[in-house]
């Protein structure tokens, strides 16, 4: 695993986005694809939201995503699996470039067809907890007129990355924008945030 930690921070060194392929292992992916398949079925998503507490807000031009936060207490193997990735990545992240991360959020994404999420950056304006941005993403054999890429809007060029299953993105909450361009197919994610308090 260390040397797909190195790929996504070494990138992320170069070019403030990282990105690791098979970030997930294939069999990963597909079991975390099918918890969030089967809590879209089951209704269990909700809309996803635009800022924190009191400035949330719920704008369907803006961002058209669905969302489940994933969590230990749902005692599932591969969300704990997950889990246990992220840990080894924090630890690795924390031990060789001193970022002092203390805790993460995340959550399952589906961009049903024709969804987006407008220029935006991650962090709050009311709190700077979430330090990178983290997403891994769970489609298969993604076609290039799928659309559904993240663009990545740098201060002189646009940078798009398709939604390639196992892939990691990881960039500063604080600093780039971004957005999701439309998706003409389902588009599914895992989403989240490396945090300080
Ligand atoms: O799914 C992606 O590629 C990016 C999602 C995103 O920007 C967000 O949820 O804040
Ligand atoms: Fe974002």
């Amino acid at each position: 695993m260390v040397d797909i930690f190195n790929t996504l921070i070494d990138s992320f060194i170069d070019n403030k986005v990282g990105i690791a392929e098979n970030f997930l292992s294939p069999s990963l992916a597909a079991h975390l694809k099918d918890n969030l398949n089967e809590l879209y079925s089951g209704k269990r998503l909700l809309s996803a939201g635009t800022g924190n507490d009191i400035t949330s807000s719920h704008n369907k031009l803006v961002r058209s995503d669905k969302i489940y936060w994933l969590d230990r207490k749902h005692n599932d193997p591969f969300e704990n699996d997950f889990f246990d990735l992220m840990d080894g990545f924090i630890s690795h992240l924390n031990s060789t470039c001193y970022t002092g991360i203390t805790g993460y959020e995340f959550h399952y994404t589906m961009y049903e067809k024709g969804s987006f999420y407008t220029k935006h950056i991650d962090q709050f304006k009311n709190n700077s907890s979430r330090q990178y941005s983290m997403i891994m993403y769970l489609n298969a054999d993604w076609q290039e007129n799928d659309g559904g890429e993240l663009c990545i809007h740098h201060e002189d060029n646009l940078q798009n990355i398709s939604p390639n299953n196992g892939k990691s993105v990881f960039f500063k909450s604080s600093e780039l924008e971004h957005e999701v361009l439309l998706t003409n197919k389902p588009r599914m994610s895992i989403t989240g945030w490396l945090k300080i308090n």
